[in-house]
């Protein structure tokens, strides 16, 4: 894409829901005001709002979707993945012909079917999902930073005749954010996340309830002796219950069958043990650290 690097990105970009993920974006934007003029900050809360105006990282706050989204040239949705529809269906048809709408959420496939038929009738938006493949445990406006996406993978994931030139523009802001893009299918992206990242949650929101469910045996020592490997676990599961009621939902199918391939696996780790198969072992760790190398190296590069 060619720009001129006097005019920026976006005149006026919006986004509904400064989260983590949304006030991380804005952040960014504050700092570098080539991606956008005018930033404008939308929240269903109140206290959001109010935090929103405290940190004073956007240039306008507003309560309605429908007003903070009519003049937008992008509007980028980064509410949990349950309601990305419905917001959608609230700014689509007030939106400038022409403008962007994109969003954050973990999911892409259910985002998508729900989405149809709001396209349809707004043929003027053009739609191009994305997913920053970053992000830590906590939630909401103070829990955002500006460099959470650099160095960091964003997916994205648009519908077959969204224009070439709104796709460029959604991938020249995450690589103004910092983050590297890749384009795939919803049905591609939805299947590496439930390895990557849905099925990783899942482990650690069930190995600390199963350690809590033997808390007369192990209570004081999950609490006293946790070493790092056990409070790696307890990080992830600390994460929010609304995002990932929704990101669980949504991505049932491809989670499900992640969930079937780990217990497999998983049994095949136990049978090893019981049967003291010592090459079965040291084979499965050896593939666990060699994957830890790659990613350590792949970050470095
Ligand atoms: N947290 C992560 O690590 C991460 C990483 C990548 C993508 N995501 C995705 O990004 C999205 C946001 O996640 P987050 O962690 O920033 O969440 P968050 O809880 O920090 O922020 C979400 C914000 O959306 C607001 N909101 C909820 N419903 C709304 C509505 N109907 N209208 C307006 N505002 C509404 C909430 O009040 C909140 O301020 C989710 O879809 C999530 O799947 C999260
Ligand atoms: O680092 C974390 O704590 C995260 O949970 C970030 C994480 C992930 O699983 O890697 C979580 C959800 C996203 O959709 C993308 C990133």
């Amino acid at each position: 894409m060619t720009t001129d690097p006097t005019v920026p990105l976006f005149d006026t970009l919006t986004i509904i829901g400064p989260g983590l993920i949304g006030s991380s974006i804005l952040r960014r934007a504050l700092d570098d005001r080539r991606i956008a003029r005018r930033l404008i900050a939308c929240d269903i809360s109140p206290e959001v709002r109010a935090r929103v105006a405290e940190l004073g990282i956007a240039d306008g706050i507003e309560a309605d979707p429908v007003a903070a989204a009519r003049d937008a040239d992008c509007v980028i949705l980064c509410v949990p993945v349950g309601a990305i529809a419905m917001v959608a269906a609230q700014v689509m048809p007030v939106m400038k012909p022409g403008a962007i709408l994109s969003e954050v959420g973990s999911v892409k496939k259910t985002v998508m079917d729900a989405m149809e038929p709001l396209l349809a009738t707004c043929p003027d938006i053009a739609f191009v999902p994305a997913h920053p493949m970053a992000g830590t445990e906590f939630s909401g406006p103070d829990a955002g930073f500006a460099t959470l996406f650099e160095d960091r993978w964003c997916l994205l994931t648009p519908p077959e005749n969204t224009p070439a030139s709104a796709i460029a523009r959604i991938t020249a802001l995450w690589e103004m954010m910092g983050a590297r893009v890749r384009s795939m299918t919803v049905e591609h992206h939805d299947r590496v996340c439930a390895i990557v990242s849905h099925l990783p949650h899942l482990l650690a929101f069930t190995i600390c309830g199963t350690a809590d469910d033997l808390a007369d045996e192990t209570r004081s020592e999950v609490l006293d002796f946790a070493a790092s490997g056990f409070r790696d676990f307890t990080r992830i599961a600390a994460s929010d219950p609304v995002m990932w009621r929704d990101i669980f939902l949504n991505n049932r199918e491809a989670l499900l069958d992640m969930l079937d391939r780990f217990v497999a696996d998983a049994q095949a780790m136990g049978n090893a043990i019981r049967t003291g198969n010592e090459d079965v072992i040291v084979s499965r760790i050896n593939r666990g650290r060699a994957i830890r190398r790659s990613l350590i190296e792949n970050r470095q590069a």
